[in-house]
């Protein structure tokens, strides 16, 4: 391990210089399970995802490490105040000692595993997006939140790419390693002391990955909380971690300083070969790939020996007691109220601000409007020729104009259905934003209403009823005109 390094965790003096700035985040007997449902009906038993999961992380680099589908980003979810709440059974998160309210979940940062961004919107402006709406008007001018996105992208190294777009399907943007960067950025620009993030490695080179998690260390070393999972680091990057959580099928087989692990799983009887990656070998060891000398464990084992003997090590019970200590002072300060969120912006502002972001989308995204209103124009014509100059003699008037409608009415609907699929394809935009304070959902909704429905529907939908109309009845038209019948269907006109 790196000789300047703060040792983490199992030795309380050590961390004194950052308990005095970032939060201390601390979860006592989680156990999370979720219930399959299908149209309502729940199907088949619990799934137990976290089982008694307890440990506390302080300022610094706390890392989640584990095999796919050992419960790590679940874990984290739950310690954010992410994850349905009806699914946690037992247990608590105390940040500071005081329950985690919406407030306190507004003030930590979160970055999801996928980058959810604008694709059709350069770095800078994603950034200056999340500016616009989470840092308050009153405090922060128009230059202040320039400024404080252009010192983002100076210390995310995305000053090169700011104002290169994000990407979408259609459009190649920035990088994978700048994407990554630019959605950190996104959760700094409040200067959260508390940083989750899931595994934001995933699908980095090893040098790219290295300077990110570089960079959070740094900001680790400015007083923050950083919290994050991380599939097989290699070692340059495993030796910037403090403290390490070792999660393995919904348990913790190790907590506690991650310079610390390898005589820990040493005393097990386990021992690593010489040139082998800590990170790898602990993996090895959950997976019952690596032998002890001292414990049999086999792969398929339904208890997990690893998490038993870690309830047992003198390691636990050390974090057990302090949670034990900081439980019952929460307990004594009282139950933290969990009241409405209060957003850093108006309603009013929030909704020029969405709806602008919505227009840029989908101007900078023409293609959909574009086939759409093609669409729409050929539907048209194809209805106006089959209907062209409907008769105005009995019985034929009717039957044509029953007929007409029903195919303009099917129109309507099935143009308009298409209007769900906004909705799902920003569904993951949506709650991510939401759920981290950006906007109120009603502004999300009338922003979609005002800035994409309604020009992207409504529209197409006039033109459509305009082109049927003249050819269908166009001789309608010119009949009551040219008898002058029209002044007589609307005496107004004349008086
Ligand atoms: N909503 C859900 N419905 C059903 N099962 C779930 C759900 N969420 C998580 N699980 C299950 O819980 C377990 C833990 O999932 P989780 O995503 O926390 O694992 P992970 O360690 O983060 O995995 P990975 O590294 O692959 O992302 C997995 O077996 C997963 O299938």
């Amino acid at each position: 391990m790196s000789k300047g390094k703060v040792n983490f965790c199992s030795n309380e003096d050590n961390f004194q210089d950052f308990q005095e700035q970032g939060p201390t985040l601390s979860f006592s007997n989680l156990h999370y399970c979720i219930q399959q449902t299908r149209l309502c009906f729940k199907i088949g038993p619990e799934k137990h995802i976290l089982k008694d999961v307890s440990g506390i992380m302080r300022p610094g680099m706390n890392a989640i490490m584990g095999a796919t589908g050992s419960g790590k980003t679940s874990l984290l979810d739950v310690v954010a105040g992410r994850k349905d709440p009806a699914g946690l059974r037992q247990g608590k998160v105390l940040v500071n000692g005081k329950a985690v309210t919406s407030e306190l979940r507004l003030s930590s940062a979160y970055v999801v595993q996928d980058d959810i961004l604008m694709g059709t919107l350069s770095v800078r402006e994603n950034l200056l997006f999340s500016a616009n709406l989470r840092l308050n008007p009153k405090q922060y001018s128009t230059m202040d939140k320039h400024s404080k996105v252009n010192a983002i992208l100076q210390d995310l190294g995305l000053t090169d790419c700011a104002n290169t777009k994000i990407g979408t399907e259609f459009i190649r943007g920035v990088s994978g390693g700048e994407r990554k960067r630019c959605s950190i950025g996104m959760e700094l620009i409040t200067s959260p002391s508390l940083l989750f993030l899931d595994e934001p490695t995933t699908g980095l080179d090893s040098n790219t990955a290295n300077s990110l998690i570089k960079l959070l260390h740094d900001m680790s070393r400015r007083g923050k909380t950083v919290i994050f999972s991380i599939h097989q680091p290699r070692y340059s990057i495993f030796k910037q971690f403090d403290h390490l959580t070792l999660m393995h099928k919904g348990e913790v087989v190790y907590a506690g300083a991650a310079d610390h692990a390898l005589e820990y799983f040493s005393d097990l009887g386990y021992q690593i070969e010489s040139f082998n990656n800590p990170a790898d070998f602990f993996m090895d060891v959950t997976n019952g790939e690596a032998k002890s000398t001292i414990m049999s464990i086999s792969a398929d084992d339904s208890q997990n020996p690893l998490a038993s003997r870690y309830r047992q090590s003198s390691l636990c019970q050390r974090v057990l007691e302090e949670l034990g200590r900081l439980n019952l002072s929460s307990a004594e300060r009282g139950k933290g109220q969990d009241e409405p969120v209060d957003y850093a912006t108006s309603f009013l502002y929030q909704l020029r601000v969405v709806c602008g972001r919505t227009v840029r989308n989908s101007l900078r995204n023409p293609q959909t409007s574009y086939a759409q209103l093609a669409l729409t124009i050929t539907f048209a014509l194809l209805v106006g020729l089959i209907y062209y100059q409907m008769p105005l003699s009995l019985p034929e008037a009717i039957q044509n104009r029953s007929g007409a409608f029903f195919f303009l009415i099917i129109n309507m609907v099935f143009a308009n259905l298409s209007a769900v699929e906004l909705f799902i394809n920003e569904r993951v935009i949506f709650i991510h934003e939401n759920s981290s304070g950006y906007y109120r959902t009603s502004v999300y909704f009338l922003s979609k209403i005002f800035a994409d429905l309604i020009p992207n529907r409504v529209i197409p939908i006039i033109v459509f009823s305009c082109i049927t109309y003249f050819m269908m009845v166009w001789q309608e038209w010119a009949w009551l005109s040219s008898s002058r019948q029209v002044f007589r269907h609307l005496p107004w006109l004349t008086s």
